[in-house]
Order: structure tokens, then sequence, then C-alpha cells
């Protein structure tokens, strides 16, 4: 079974605000603590994500790609470590702009 959790924070650039969940765990997989599941996110960065996850599973195995020193706590298994100040761009965060052909903007 493949579910989805989705949690929200409310922040501008610098501060990370108040998390909200926006959509809850179906009342299945909170059986036993989540005992058995598999989370996965693409990063821990405060770690603030994983703690309410957690909270919810506790018996979860909690999975990310990239992890950051805050965050690297909370989660079970984590591919990469990156800084706490490093910046990832994700593919899927950034949004596809026009670009202008090049023989229009080169002339020979
Ligand atoms: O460890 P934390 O500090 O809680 O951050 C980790 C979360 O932030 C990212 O989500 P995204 O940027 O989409 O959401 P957010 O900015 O609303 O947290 C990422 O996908 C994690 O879910």
């Amino acid at each position: 079974m493949i579910e989805t959790v989705c949690i929200a924070s409310y922040h501008d650039y610098s501060e990370q605000g108040e998390l909200r969940v926006i959509k809850e765990i179906g009342e299945k997989l909170l059986v036993n603590g989540g005992e058995g599941v598999l989370v996965i996110d693409d990063l821990t960065d405060t770690g603030k994500t994983a703690q309410m996850v957690r909270k919810m599973m506790p018996k979860a195995h909690f999975a990310t790609v990239y992890a950051k020193p805050q965050g690297r706590p909370l989660v079970d298994t984590f591919v990469t470590e990156v800084s706490q100040d490093t910046w990832i761009y994700f593919p899927w965060d950034m949004g596809f702009t026009y670009q202008e052909p090049i023989n229009k903007s080169h002339r020979g």
C-alpha cells in the first residue's frame, strides 16, 4: 500500500513557521505505531517534519535522500548529508521558463 502525508510550514526565506498537517495518514497504517511502514521524504532539514511524522508512527522507518545535521538524528536512513546552509534545487520545486532559441539571440 502506498500512502501520503502532507505537512506544510508557512515561512519566509529565513524562518520556518508553524507546521500544519494538510493531509493525515490513513488509519490502517497507524495501527501498531506504524510498524513495518517505510516513510520516504526528499530531505530532512530542521527535522521538524520528521519529528511530527514520528509522533504519528513511532515504529515506522524514516528514510530521506538528503539530511542536514539538525535533522539527521530524526531519520533512520539517508543517502547524502549536506551542510545546514546548503540550498538544494529539486527538479520538482523548479518552474520551467521559456528560453529564446539560440539563433535568435546570437547573430554571427
Ligand atoms: O526538516 P524540516 O525543516 O521540517 O524540512 C523538511 C521538509 O521540507 C521540505 O518540504 P517543503 O519545502 O516542500 O515543505 P515546507 O517548506 O513546507 O516544509 C522537505 O520535503 C521535507 O518535507
